[in-house]
């Protein structure tokens, strides 16, 4: 014992000791703040502090951000529909609002601010949930958002194999009992997809088109849907893509909702002509969901699509040797047939599932062969004028009614004229309230038509010089080819 005592050192000697060591300390605080460049030490600081951090903490965070891998992140969007069904009483702030023009006293919908926290409990175990938005200094780079979740590290491996299949499972369930379909449209200045609600009252019911058309149709459409295992084995991508074409008017926008509302599925639809070159129309594909259609509408007036592909490339060198085209950059060349094509039946095809492609057109005439060769879009769908059936069944959907004497003198007139679907409906609204008296100015607007078709027969029969004999010709030949049948390629 006395030897233990006289071993202790004496308070001096430990305040000398300490004096020397906080000498020592500043000395090389010094030398290491001199000789080491700030962002160095930042850097160690920063290493030293989550090593530290990550020894001491029992924590563990994964951060989900919204894209994967140059694609949309399938997990985040799971997590996006989930999360705000688990907003309980602990959460202290909310987003709330309310995107449908319809029904603006419906309670608005709810959504998770930044940093704001939620917790979720699954199989006894708690999780806190964080959104974290980091702003972009650009206008056209869209905020980067990701979830951070927090669990104990002991639980981590649970939480990976069981609740991220959880949440993916319940979002699921959640999407298909939703009623509300969305329209979306792409937003090239912030570079993603916005969407409305999608409330478009056309139905197969409502549609004036031939029934065995209909029928035909909706049949396409159920065995799209049923034959998930068909794609797989015979080795294509889960899709189906029609090519809706006939004059204006003839209903082809109402089918497209009439689809949607049948298949439940939501739209994207797609101006051709604003996507800015291939590798940016591959994003804006790649960036939609599954159980969709993706629409683009008169794919005609994109010229790169409507004209021939080699015509285009030569127009361009022809423009690049004028200096017109050979100043612009790639970024605004647009997107090209081919780029669309590769999506369609091409290696990018595979990219989702149990997607509807519609293209539609007013002039298929004018469409690249390529586009219309067998195999590219699975069926050709003509919309015609309207005919007596297509009349019967306007005439119960605008005036209630599904018989009259007059229906047989305006079936006659409707056989021989080209009076559109979008005509009759306009024609038939105007005395929605009175169907005699509406159907009187039906058919005085039919028997008017019936007179000014025949003055222009008239016209055109007297051509002035050979040119116009020409062209008589050509139109002839393009309604010719406008008035096709159903064509599966
Ligand atoms: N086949 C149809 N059945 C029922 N209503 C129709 C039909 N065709 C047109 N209509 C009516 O006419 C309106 C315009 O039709 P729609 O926009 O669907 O035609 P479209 O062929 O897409 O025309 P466009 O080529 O000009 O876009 C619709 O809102 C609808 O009320």
């Amino acid at each position: 014992m006395a030897s233990l005592l006289k071993e202790q050192p004496s308070m001096s000697t430990l305040l000398a000791a300490y004096a020397s060591l906080s000498a020592m300390a500043m000395l090389i605080r010094t030398i290491l703040n001199e000789m080491i460049p700030k962002p160095v030490q930042k850097y160690i600081k920063s290493k030293l502090s989550d090593l530290i951090s990550n020894y001491l903490s029992s924590n563990f965070t994964f951060i989900i951000e919204e894209r994967w891998q140059a694609v949309y992140n399938e997990t985040f969007r799971a997590i996006e529909v989930y999360l705000p069904t688990r907003i309980g009483p602990s959460t202290d702030k909310l987003l709330l609002g309310s995107n449908d023009h319809n029904n603006p006293t419906a309670p608005p919908k709810r959504n998770i601010p930044s940093d704001c926290k939620i917790i979720d409990e699954f199989e006894g175990i708690t999780l806190e949930w964080t959104l974290h938005v980091r702003e972009s200094d650009k206008y056209y780079i869209p905020d980067k958002k990701c979830y951070h979740l927090t669990c104990k590290k002991r639980v981590r491996e649970m939480v990976e194999q069981r609740y991220f299949p959880h949440i993916v499972k319940m979002a699921q369930t959640i999407l298909s009992k939703r009623e509300k379909l969305n329209i979306y449209t792409y937003n090239q200045d912030r570079c993603r997809w916005e969407s409305a609600v999608f409330k478009h009252p056309a139905r197969f019911e409502t549609l004036a088109m031939e029934p065995e058309l209909k029928q035909f149709i909706m049949e396409d459409l159920d065995s799209f849907a049923a034959r998930k295992d068909f794609f797989k084995n015979v080795g294509r991508a889960w899709k189906r893509g029609y090519l809706l074409f006939g004059p204006p008017g003839t209903g082809k926008s109402s089918l497209v909702a009439a689809i949607a509302n049948y298949m439940s599925y939501n739209v994207y639809d797609l101006q051709f002509q604003s996507v800015r070159n291939d590798a940016d129309l591959r994003r804006i594909l790649i960036s939609t969901t599954n159980r969709s259609i993706l629409l683009i509408e008169d794919i005609d007036c994109s010229t790169k699509i409507s004209q021939d592909h080699a015509k285009v490339k030569d127009d361009r060198e022809k423009e690049g040797e004028d200096g017109k085209l050979g100043r612009t950059s790639p970024v605004d060349s647009g997107a090209t047939l081919s780029g669309l094509l590769n999506f369609i039946d091409g290696l990018w095809s595979s990219c989702g599932n149990e997607r509807i492609i519609i293209f539609t057109t007013n002039h298929k005439e004018k469409l690249d062969p390529a586009l219309l060769r067998p195999g590219r879009m699975d069926v050709h769908i003509p919309m015609g004028y309207c005919t007596p059936a297509g009349f019967r069944k306007l005439a119960t959907t605008y005036l209630g009614i599904k018989d009259d004497k007059l229906f047989g003198s305006i079936d006659d007139l409707i056989k021989n004229i080209e009076v559109t679907p979008a005509e009759v409906a306009q024609q038939l609204m105007v005395r929605s309230d009175d169907p005699k008296a509406a159907l009187q100015c039906f058919t005085e607007f039919l028997n008017m038509k019936k007179v000014k078709v025949g003055e222009d027969v008239i016209q055109k029969e007297e051509p002035k010089d050979e040119n116009e004999k020409d062209d008589g010709k050509q139109s002839r030949k393009h309604d010719e080819s406008e008035s096709g049948s159903i064509y599966l390629t």
